[in-house]
């Protein structure tokens, strides 16, 4: 709703309440309508104000609504009545004015914003455009080129850039609900005709075909599929050739299409779902309502390989004290010059000051003896962190959380090596870890809730978004990935090539194909991690050379493995490159006739294989693991998994996620061509639908925030 009060004799507040950020509801909008319509019938009131309660002005249209029936009165009337006012509106913005919110201000005639607000037009990253005069106002106020640069990126900008584009009139430090008032009355009975920005002429830059192309290049090589971005490059190129009436009708054409597409309610579904995992539950039934997290000021950082580097930077950054151990001393100062040079350009680039000095190093694992928290980093080895965990739980002070970063070895294996394995937690971070957002916490079936919960909210102080996840395999992330990685390697060889399959990946929207990602993460790592698992024999040939266990197993990565085809590292792997360490993948005819050559050795015909027969192989056998996991309860729900997909594995935005990605497919359709697959390979059993799979397709798709009930009480493995 908005109340509505008179303040300084003369001037009508509209206060917008809607906590937690004034969003435009249905009765907020219709508040805003009441009491600007009593504001413009009230003769003692001369001008009016326009605030947000709670310090925040407005997070825009009330996301929520948009999956239902719209009711109330819809946004653009509002803002045209706003403007069309014979009294001066001011808007005093503070907290945020983001999407419709900063279309509300742009109505009113004057903006006077806190120092510490932020603007912008977020909903390109919810499939949107500004859709309420957005699109036309903000073009006609800063010009064309800032107004695509802020409305196809979504950035926000502070209240200091506001004021140089020309989005605010005045800034202030003091408070803003206040100078607006002061100014409301200063600006009574002055003539409203230049502050209409409806009825402003559009600058039209003499290069403007130029300027659009150049917007549409940009989206289309970022956008990766998606469609909003473009749209809304369609939208303010209307602003500048049509007039405004019809630039507003353009605008709501193209809003409707975007706001009935797939991508949006993919968006939309993202949004809640990134804030969703959050609120995080285990299969033993913490929760984190009920988990208080411990107090942690100082930890340490054990290994400063290339992710204990990216760790101790994030600890860093987030204002933590840090104690960096690395035994080998070439290694070590050799991290100290990276996390240097790391944190230097960390702190350029976000404006922040320099961390050097929250951290201490050290060659010697004592040195962690009065720290609150430890995150040990060695080299993916069971037995080397085995022993590191003996350690540390012989050398740190009572109560003290040790965690690890491995990426998917058993966290209860490594919690029996400790005498209070309540206190260990996985927590995996991905590479870069100072730059990717992404955390899993894992708990395994000791893990303290306090424990789970301080490493939650350290990953949320690093600025990450951390997801928990019980203890197994690869957890969820990288456990997804091998029936996923299982089938390109199948795919290669039945008859497709490397960059066949990562092109209808790309395509799809992955930031990079299965192959192109293989090569940059090194091709040993999953050949070390198969040696240990006892996959890697000797090369045979004939089918016993591709079954392992009874199931259908590719050598191919192995086989490049032994060749010393790494990746991007030493320059061969799926691709080649120009050098050692180099960037741009090239195919290499090698590749292909070593693919062809071992097609022949294994009696194996190559076909043809589409577009199709790609991506459902790739993507449903790696959905089918992510029902299993829903099933095994190592997911609390389908967003958990949908968030670590998109923030760690490269998973398009624009499609939610693979869970959402699979309802949207349907349920149904994603069994029956399992189905199909399994029947062609029955010896791949990760193209078997999992039972909660067929459960929810067999209780007529129902929409993922029903799954939940669906699945059973977790009937997890810890
Ligand atoms: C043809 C059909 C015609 C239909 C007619 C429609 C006409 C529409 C016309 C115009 C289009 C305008 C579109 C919009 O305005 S879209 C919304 C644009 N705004 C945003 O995208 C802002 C989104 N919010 C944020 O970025 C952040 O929440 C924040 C910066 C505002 C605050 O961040 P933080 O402090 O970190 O808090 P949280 O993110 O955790 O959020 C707290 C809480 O609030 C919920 N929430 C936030 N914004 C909204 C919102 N706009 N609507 C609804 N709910 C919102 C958020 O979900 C959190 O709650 P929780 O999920 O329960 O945790």
């Amino acid at each position: 709703m908005a109340l509505y009060s008179r303040v300084s004799g003369s001037v009508g507040m509209i206060t917008l309440q809607n906590p937690p950020v004034n969003a435009l509801s249905a009765a907020v909008r219709q508040g805003i309508v009441d009491m600007m319509h009593r504001a413009l019938s009230e003769p003692e009131v001369k001008s009016v104000v326009i605030c947000g309660q709670n310090g925040k002005f407005c997070g825009g249209a009330d996301i929520r609504e948009f999956g239902a029936k719209m009711t109330g009165p819809p946004l653009v009337p509002m803002v045209h009545l706003i403007e069309a006012a014979s009294k001066p509106v001011v808007a005093a913005i503070e907290g945020i004015a983001l999407g419709g919110g900063l279309e509300l201000a742009l109505s009113c005639h004057y903006r006077i914003a806190h120092s510490k607000a932020t603007l912008g037009f977020p909903e390109v990253a919810l499939g949107l455009l500004p859709g309420a005069g957005g699109t036309q106002r903000l073009p006609r106020l800063i010009g064309v080129p800032a107004a695509l640069d802020l409305i196809t990126t979504g950035r926000h900008v502070t209240a200091a850039e506001a004021r140089q584009l020309g989005i605010v009139d005045e800034v202030t430090d003091l408070n803003a609900v206040d100078a607006a008032v002061k100014f409301a009355q200063s600006v009574t009975g002055k003539s409203l005709d230049a502050r209409r920005i409806s009825t402003y002429p559009c600058p039209r830059p003499p290069d403007l075909d130029a300027i659009f192309e150049r917007a549409m290049q940009q989206v289309r090589r970022s956008a990766r599929g998606a469609i909003a971005p473009g749209t809304c490059v369609q939208a303010v190129h209307a602003a500048v050739t049509l007039p405004y009436a019809k630039g507003m009708e353009r605008e709501r054409e193209l809003f409707s299409l975007l706001f009935t597409s797939g991508q949006a309610r993919a968006l939309q579904y993202y949004f809640f779902a990134q804030r969703a995992v959050s609120r995080w539950s285990t299969a033993n039934g913490a929760r984190w309502d009920t988990s208080k997290p411990r107090p942690v000021r100082k930890a340490a950082v054990i290994g400063l390989g290339t992710m204990g580097r990216g760790i101790t930077v994030s600890l860093a950054q987030a204002g933590f004290s840090v104690v960096a151990v690395e035994t080998q001393e070439q290694q070590l100062s050799e991290a100290k010059q990276a996390v240097s040079g790391m944190l230097e350009r960390g702190a350029k680039r976000r404006g922040v000051p320099l961390a050097h000095d929250k951290i201490k190093y050290s060659c010697s694992v004592q040195a962690v003896a009065d720290v609150d928290l430890v995150i040990e980093a060695v080299f993916e080895d069971m037995a080397l962190k085995k022993t590191v965990f003996q350690q540390l739980s012989a050398i740190c002070k009572p109560g003290v959380l040790l965690c690890t970063n491995t990426s998917g070895l058993d966290i209860d294996e490594l919690a029996s090596q400790t005498q209070s394995p309540e206190l260990v937690v996985g927590m995996h971070f991905f590479a870069p870890a100072h730059v990717m957002q992404l955390l899993e916490v894992v708990y395994g079936p000791r893990s303290s809730p306090e424990v789970v919960a301080t490493a939650m909210q350290m990953g949320k102080k690093m600025g990450k978004v951390s997801v928990a996840v019980g203890n197994c395999r690869g957890f969820v992330g990288n456990r997804m990935l091998k029936p996923y990685l299982e089938q390109a390697f199948f795919l290669l060889e039945e008859g497709a090539t490397p960059e066949q399959v990562d092109q209808v990946l790309e395509e799809f929207g992955f930031a990079m194909g299965v192959f192109k990602v293989s090569d940059l993460s090194g091709l040993d790592v999953g050949w070390k991690v198969r040696k240990s698992d006892g996959l890697v024999s000797p090369a045979s040939t004939g089918t016993s050379a591709r079954i392992r266990g009874g199931s259908r197993y590719s050598p191919l990565g192995d086989l490049l493995c032994e060749r010393g085809r790494f990746g991007q590292k030493t320059g061969r792997g799926w691709y080649q490159y120009d050098k050692p360490g180099g960037r741009v993948a090239k195919p290499d005819p090698w590749l292909h006739g070593f693919l062809e050559e071992y097609r022949a050795q294994h009696g194996l015909v190559a076909r043809h294989i589409d577009h199709q027969e790609v991506l459902e192989r790739c993507l449903y056998a790696l959905i089918n693991e992510g029902f299993q996991i829903l099933q095994d309860g190592i997911a609390a729900g389908p967003e958990d998994i949908d968030v670590i997909y998109v923030l760690g594995y490269g998973w398009p935005r624009h499609r939610g996620g693979p869970m959402f990605y699979a309802g949207q497919v349907g349920l149904d359709k994603v069994v029956e061509r399992l189905e199909h697959y399994q029947q062609i390979h029955p010896d791949v059993p990760g193209l078997q639908p999992c039972s909660l799979l067929r459960k929810l397709a067999a209780s007529g798709n129902p929409a993922i925030h029903k799954w939940r009930e669906v699945i059973q009480k977790p009937r997890s493995q810890l």
